[in-house]
């Protein structure tokens, strides 16, 4: 059907990139909502708007640039999404993660992917930063997965494994980055849900999550997840917390997307610096952390 991508459909956008750049990147990021600004970290920079790139889709959400941007992170060459795509937005699941198979065929080994997101635990604040410990994709679970269809066997088995998506070594060395920045009193690690939104979650919603041990909710990343770690990627997670999920029907003003942009601002310093240490840390090469 028209919108099941094929190999090819893959190998038409990434040909087209590798005639464009020069860079030959090993790390993709993917910048969530007001988080854009770790693109522009980096140096020597080719940019390419999404509607140059064929075959990829649009950005349609305020806070998401739709830009592409190669370049160097201290030497470590990286493609930068300014703008990622939610299902929300009307793209299949397919088409949301079509970036993440094009980076595998680029030959980028590590994905690093940051949200906002609005927090569920009572500990954490608006302004924390959660290293992704694990997700629970509650559209999977109910069979909207970006895997749905024939198995693409170029990039990976017909039944991966999720048990250990989000990368330790990085998790690690995250935390331990964080502790050398002597940011920790806001850094937490956690379990990110993803809903399928556009509206935000109701009380009951809110409190069913709560009571599943979800530290987080957003309505993107487990999907671009599931298919980096499919086509055998190691993954690197991590939330903005932009708001406090409205648990109690007597609770304060509801959340809106303009307060959730607003916070982005507050630590954007602070996650350039921790991305941009993580992946000059990551060594590459032969995929250890
Ligand atoms: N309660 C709640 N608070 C949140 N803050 C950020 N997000 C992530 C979703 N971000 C959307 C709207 O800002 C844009 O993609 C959410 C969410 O999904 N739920």
């Amino acid at each position: 059907s028209k919108d099941q991508i094929c190999h090819e459909d893959y190998q038409r956008t990434a040909s087209w990139l590798l005639s464009h750049t020069e860079h030959r990147p090993k790390v993709a990021i993917i910048c969530g909502s007001g988080l854009g600004m770790l693109a522009d970290a980096l140096k020597c920079q080719d940019s390419f708007p999404y509607s140059d790139i064929p075959g990829f889709p649009q950005s349609t959400v305020q806070g998401h640039a739709g830009r592409l941007v190669f370049g160097e992170l201290k030497g470590k060459t990286c493609v930068c999404m300014q703008g990622r795509f939610h299902m929300y937005e009307g793209h299949s699941l397919s088409k949301t993660t079509f970036p993440v198979r094009v980076f595998k065929l680029l030959g980028v080994e590590t994905l690093v992917v940051t949200n906002a997101a609005g927090s569920l635990a009572d500990s954490y604040q608006v302004g924390d930063i959660m290293i992704i410990k694990d997700h629970i994709n509650v559209l999977g679970l109910a069979g909207l997965n970006p895997l749905n269809g024939p198995n693409d066997d170029k990039f990976g088995p017909r039944f991966p494994p999720m048990s250990c998506v989000y990368d330790k070594d990085l998790r690690k060395m995250a935390f331990d980055l964080c502790k050398s920045m002597g940011v920790t009193q806001f850094v937490q690690e956690g379990v990110y849900c993803m809903v399928g939104g556009p509206n935000f979650e109701t009380v009951a919603e809110a409190r069913l999550l709560h009571r599943l041990g979800v530290d987080a909710v957003g309505m993107s990343t487990a999907p671009e997840v599931v298919v980096a770690s499919h086509c055998g990627m190691r993954v690197f997670g991590l939330s903005l917390i932009t708001n406090k999920v409205v648990k109690s029907y007597d609770d304060g003003e509801p959340v809106n997307h303009e307060a959730v942009l607003e916070v982005s601002k507050l630590r954007s310093q602070t996650l350039q610096s921790l991305v941009t240490e993580l992946v000059s840390q990551m060594d590459i090469n032969n995929n250890t952390a």
